[in-house]
């Protein structure tokens, strides 16, 4: 394991009177897989839609690979408003949109599966892969970036093999069972060849026993594209199984932190979280 790749220092984002993040400070380094847990509604979605540019945080600031992604506190960069109600007002913010964090190299998957359900498998995986591709609506009209579309494709059919999906290339992806439908919002994340794969619930409704599958999964793709990984999961075998760290979070703060033995004995976290689960 080397150097830090995600750092979050401070975040808050707040929706009129609800804080759903409060504070929080987070670090990932690279190679490790991490994990955000804590009861519903702690703000571990919110957390990734800041990271993610979803939202602009209301205070704090996010660095990926060292450069600023977002930032909004009191020594943030002013930036002038061009549209909406505060236009021509100057804000201190940094900011990008989710494209733009997509293309610096952070993917991620959604909670309830995000697919084109009405387009094949492949369609899926070669729209996630146009993210990073050099195109622009003239060179897409006249088709003059073919050959990088030539190689698009070949990776993303190569991509679609190594996950086992290629013999389904051409279903729809609405017609797939759902753990593969699973499978492939991942291989739609990894077509944009991230570093830091965000995870938000991966296994969601499935089994024990695909469960157990899936932690492999993940080590798997972690170990072969030399990803991060920061995921968001309720199935505590997966969490515990994998994790190198685990962040807790409860109303929005950090309560606890450490490897998931350390998680484990941790009153703060079984009195708010491990403890309730248990007694689910
Ligand atoms: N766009 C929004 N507008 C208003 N409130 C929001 C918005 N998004 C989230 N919240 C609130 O922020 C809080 C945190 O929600 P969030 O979805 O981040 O929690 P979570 O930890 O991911 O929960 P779960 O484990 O159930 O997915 C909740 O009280 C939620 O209702």
């Amino acid at each position: 394991m080397s150097g830090n790749i995600l750092h979050v220092e401070n975040m808050t984002m707040q929706f009129g009177g609800v804080i759903a993040v409060n504070n929080l400070s987070i670090d990932v380094n690279e190679g490790e897989i991490v994990a955000l847990i804590g009861p519903n509604g702690a703000g571990k979605t919110t957390t990734f839609n800041c990271i993610t540019g979803v939202y602009e945080p209301t205070n704090g600031c996010v660095t990926f690979c060292g450069s600023t992604i977002a930032s909004n506190h009191p020594q943030g960069k002013m930036k002038k408003l061009y549209a909406g109600e505060n236009k021509g007002l100057y804000k201190r913010v940094v900011s990008h949109t989710p494209d733009q964090i997509t293309k610096l190299g952070i993917a991620r998957t959604f909670q309830n599966i995000r697919l084109f359900k009405s387009m094949s498998v492949l369609e899926n995986v070669l729209i996630a892969k146009h993210i990073r591709a050099r195109q622009n609506i003239f060179t897409a009209t006249f088709r003059l970036n073919y050959r990088e579309e030539r190689k698009a494709r070949r990776e993303c059919l190569a991509l679609l093999d190594e996950q086992a999906l290629l013999p389904m290339k051409d279903d729809l992806a609405s017609s797939l069972p759902y753990g593969l439908q699973r499978r492939l919002e991942i291989s739609r994340a990894l077509a944009t060849n991230p570093r830091l794969l965000l995870l938000d619930e991966p296994a969601a409704g499935m089994n024990p026993q695909e469960t157990q599958e899936l932690s492999e999964f993940i080590v798997q793709i972690k170990n072969k594209y030399n990803l991060t990984i920061l995921l968001i999961e309720h199935h505590m075998d997966l969490v515990m199984q994998i994790s190198d760290r685990i962040y807790v979070q409860d109303f929005g703060r950090l309560i606890a932190q450490g490897t998931p033995e350390e998680v484990q004995k941790n009153q703060h976290v079984i009195d708010a979280y491990l403890g309730v689960v248990e007694d689910a």
